[in-house]
């Protein structure tokens, strides 16, 4: 053994060959401090060691390095400047010893290679992967670039196009499209791995294959005509600026470190990277996309503990073939559990079954299924008008129409056909899961299972645990929600639940603009291109449903009279009773048509303005920065209410609920990262200039005592 630490192994193979092996103690590799240091030290060890004559690297995991440990990020990049540049420039100090070994290298590379794991692949001369490999860099998606080294040698690599298509991206590559622009050198079958590899190198010992001219390339400036240079460089900015836009800045950064350090060898083009990457990693971008990085593992992690208390799900059933319970059982069907989709009328079932083809159809003409996974998808779904076919299910999810009454009576009825043991969950968006619980025999076995539309697409499930759900129901439902695909966040019952019930104070708060003259389409660009909302909320309440809107403001009006309660008649009544119901009537706030291609277009529609001036006078123009706090006050200060209440359990899942759930934009990373980026105390000075406006504007006493003690939400 030439060298050995808890996460790195090196032994020398016949030939002299070196063999520095991976094998971290937890499940996969990552590139923690402790690795790093583990690395230098390796590689010193394989400097002194006088007989070896080529390095292999390789990794004992079912993955080669998963990439940076993304849990060190948030504290790492608080510390001064000089601090994270010290840290960069150690790193690069080992990667670049690696690069500069007096011999031959080679990573033989085995699952992921992502982030500083794909970085390590391209200090080596030569890489050799399995079919089974992702490699990639998907820093951008956190708000940084790569920073040890990756937008240095992957341009030098496979040329300054592909490197910024796969830096901006930020996506995985599969080893074919990896082989055929040169990032790696051969793709072989896992099991000839480590065999490829060697030989590989015996080519280079032997000088068939040139490893010098390779490191040599890394190490010096990119060769790019000018014009070239030119072409490339403004085309990917013009791609990033379209995809990315002004809040993602790190794709753009990207481009302008690649194009920056072009002329430069290798050891100033890395010093433009660190600094480049010195002051994204300080961006309050980074921090939530950061934040929702770790969110996401934390409810992820807390769904798989759950998964253990959970009865196994073999076979699901769904009541109620429409909108929801057809993409219900598409997703069900789709992810491997088979499902019976009972409605009480033959169309409505041929519509569910339809919607489930649409969706199919689609895939397999984007290439993403095959038709026989669309039959297999298709064959899992049992559609049934007796309730007879319901009787072998695990589960069963009640989403027929939204009506007490017609809900009571369709639960009481599941269970005389359930085993003892079934689970019973309802996808109700309004109705409480408390009262729901009363019209079964065993409520232990009930929760609410609340899908957002359209289900396929939208990756949140809101778990609504009622006062007798036992924790095998909420486990139970948790694991079918995970083994769905879907992201389950369980909160406890209340009108609106979660989501709902923040959404509607920032309708209130869209509704009392409307009421004073503000346009709605003005409020929608500024929600929309300054705030971030993926649609504004005039836009957002034609999707939804002006029906289901008016409905679910009645319900949350009940719930919380003092805050929601209303005097008159607001923007969302009015567009209601002009029939006025937004996509599914083709008018709302917008009319809704398509164009000559057959595409979806929005416009705006003169009735709608005259309904809404004929009750609230002419329209009145409001400063950007009113319409957001008007809008956003309410929803921020309803969502600390669900967490002091105990709605919510933790920051981390309400924050992902509005992500996932709503769309709340991830580069200002939910309410709570977004109140803890503007500081609690600024926010509540803000808020205090609005609570004129009512109760929905009036912040908590928790939240103005931790303003007082320059508290936060999240602790790192
Ligand atoms: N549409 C949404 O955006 C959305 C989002 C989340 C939750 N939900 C909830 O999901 C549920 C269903 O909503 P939807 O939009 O799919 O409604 P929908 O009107 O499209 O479908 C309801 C279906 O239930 C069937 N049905 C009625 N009575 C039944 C019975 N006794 N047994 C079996 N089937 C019966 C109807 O025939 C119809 O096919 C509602 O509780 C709704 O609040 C809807």
């Amino acid at each position: 053994m030439i060298y050995q630490s808890p996460t790195i192994q090196v032994e020398l193979l016949e030939d002299n060959i070196a063999k520095l092996c991976f094998n971290a103690q937890g499940s996969v590799n990552k590139f923690d401090r402790e690795t790093l240091a583990s690395l230098d030290a390796a590689l010193d060890s394989i400097k002194q060691n006088t007989k070896v004559k080529a390095l292999m690297l390789t990794s004992a995991k079912s993955t080669f390095i998963v990439g940076a440990d993304i849990t060190e990020f948030l504290s790492l990049f608080k510390q001064d400047d000089a601090t994270l540049l010290t840290w960069v420039e150690q790193a690069n100090a080992v990667f670049n010893k690696l690069e500069d070994l007096p011999f031959p290298t080679i990573s033989a590379v085995n699952g992921f290679a992502l982030g500083g794991g794909f970085e390590t692949i391209l200090a080596t001369d030569l890489r050799v992967v399995d079919t089974n490999t992702r490699i990639g860099l998907p820093e951008t998606k956190l708000g940084i670039i790569p920073g040890f080294g990756g937008t240095v040698r992957l341009p030098r690599i496979i040329g300054a196009d592909n490197a910024l298509e796969w830096i901006t991206s930020g996506k995985d590559q599969r080893p074919a499209d990896a082989l055929k622009v040169g990032a790696i050198d051969a793709v072989v079958a896992p099991e000839d791995l480590e065999a490829s590899a060697i030989q590989m190198l015996k080519e280079a010992l032997d000088g068939s294959i040139d490893w010098q001219a390779r490191r040599t390339l890394k190490q010096s400036p990119l060769m790019l005509p000018k014009l070239e240079a030119l072409m490339c460089f403004s085309t990917a900015k013009g791609m990033v600026f379209s995809v990315a836009g002004k809040h993602y800045p790190a794709p753009m950064a990207a481009v302008n470190v690649v194009e920056q350090a072009a002329g430069l060898g290798r050891d100033d083009a890395l010093k433009v990277e660190a600094q480049a990457f010195i002051k994204l990693a300080k961006t309050e971008v980074a921090q939530a996309l950061i934040g929702i990085f770790l969110n996401d593992q934390y409810v992820k992690a807390k769904a798989k503990k759950a998964g253990k208390l959970a009865h196994d799900v073999n076979q699901a059933a769904v009541l109620g073939a429409g909108i929801m319970g057809g993409g219900i059982a598409y997703q069900s069907a789709s992810k491997g559990t088979p499902i019976v989709m009972k409605d009480i009328a033959q169309p409505a079932l041929d519509l569910g079954l339809n919607e489930a083809a649409k969706i199919l159809t689609v895939q397999v003409a984007r290439g993403r299924s095959t038709p026989e996974k669309m039959a297999k998808v298709l064959n899992h779904i049992t559609p049934s008008l007796d309730y007879a076919a319901i009787k072998n299910s695990d589960i069963v999810v009640e989403a027929v129409v939204e009506h007490p009454k017609v809900k009571a009576t369709v639960l009481a009825e599941v269970e005389q056909y359930v085993s003892e043991d079934a689970i019973i969950a309802s996808n109700t968006s309004t109705i409480s899961i408390n009262l729901l619980a009363k019209s079964l025999k065993k409520p232990e076995r009930f929760c609410g299972m609340h899908f957002f539309n359209p289900v396929h697409k939208m990756p949140l499930v809101e778990i609504i645990r009622g006062e007798r759900s036992s924790e095998e129901t909420i486990a139970t439902v948790v694991a079918y929600a995970s083994k769905m695909g879907k992201t389950p966040i369980v909160v406890n019952d209340c009108p609106g639940f979660f989501v709902n019930r923040v959404l509607f104070p920032y309708f209130a708060g869209f509704s009392g603009l409307l009421a004073e003259g503000a346009d709605f389409a003005a409020v929608d660009k500024v929600m929309e291109k300054q705030f971030g909302w993926p649609m504004g909320p005039a836009y957002l309440l034609d999707v939804v449903g002006l029906d289901t809107g008016h409905h679910a403001q009645a319900v949350m009006a009940e719930g919380f009279p003092d805050r929601m309660g209303k005097n008159g008649k607001d923007a969302i009544d009015i567009m209601f009773e002009n029939k006025r119901l937004g996509q599914k009537n083709a008018k709302g706030f917008y009319a809704y048509s398509v164009d000559r291609r057959g595409k979806p277009k929005k416009d705006i529609d003169p009735v709608s303005y005259e309904l809404l001036s004929a009750e609230f006078g002419e329209l009145k123009a409001f400063e950007s920065d009113d319409i957001i706090a008007r809008c956003m006050i309410p929803m921020i200060i309803e969502t600390v209410r669900c967490l002091e209440e105990g709605i919510i359990a933790s920051p981390a899942e309400g924050d992902m609920g509005l992500v996932y759930g709503i769309g709340f934009p991830p580069f200002r990373g939910g309410v709570f990262r977004y109140l803890d980026t503007m500081g609690v105390a600024n926010f509540v000075a803000l808020a205090d200039k609005y609570a004129h406006l009512g109760g929905l504007y009036q912040v908590t006493d928790a939240m103005r005592e931790l303003a007082a003690n320059n508290g936060s939400y999240y602790q790192a």
